[in-house]
């Protein structure tokens, strides 16, 4: 078994989507970044590439290479896994948090765990979990200037 962690941010900003967990949520602001800015998949992502000691979503994935601008990160999360089962490793489950002052998660928690185990090949959705916070209108998270994400994966062994 191996265990990784991956946390991630980024700046809520106008006049983009907000896209989370694979989910365009309605709301004023989406998040800035290089890619579509999925700040819970790229914590996934960077959970599952440590736990398989394979470094981290940037190494893969350089927000200086123009292949990657405006990336759906579903695509950089299935690509990722590949190489972590490339290395012979598979998940075992994922819990993440998604800290946001606003909008609510939890009407959409669903269909994030949906997409997340869609592309973690899990048939069992109870494997991933997502849970939400507001950070209680404390700091840059709380005076809703980005948004930030937490997760804990673990791995085994195997193929099946
Ligand atoms: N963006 C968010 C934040 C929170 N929730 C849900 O509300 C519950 C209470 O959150 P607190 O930060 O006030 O403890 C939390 O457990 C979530 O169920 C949410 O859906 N979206
Ligand atoms: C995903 C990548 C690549 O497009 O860019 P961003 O969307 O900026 O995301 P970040 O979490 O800062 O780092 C990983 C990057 O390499």
């Amino acid at each position: 078994m191996r265990v990784g962690q991956g946390f991630d941010v980024h700046a809520l900003v106008e006049g983009r989507p907000l896209i989370i967990g694979g989910v365009t949520i309605p709301y004023e602001k989406g998040l800035k970044g290089h890619s579509d800015a999925d700040v819970l998949l790229h914590a996934i992502t960077d959970a599952v590439l440590g736990a398989a000691g394979l470094g981290d979503i940037g190494r893969h994935f350089p927000d200086t290479d123009p292949q990657w601008k405006g990336a759906d990160s579903r695509m950089l999360l299935r690509a990722a896994y590949a190489k972590v089962r490339a290395a012979g490793w598979r998940v075992v489950n994922v819990d993440a948090t998604v800290h946001a002052q606003a909008p609510k998660i939890g009407p959409h928690a669903a269909a994030m765990q949906a997409n997340i185990a869609a592309d973690l090949e899990l048939a069992d959705l109870s494997r991933v979990n997502v849970k939400a916070k507001t950070n209680e209108s404390l700091g840059y998270l709380g005076r809703k200037e980005g948004i930030a994400a937490t997760v804990v994966a673990l791995l085994a062994a195997g193929t099946d």
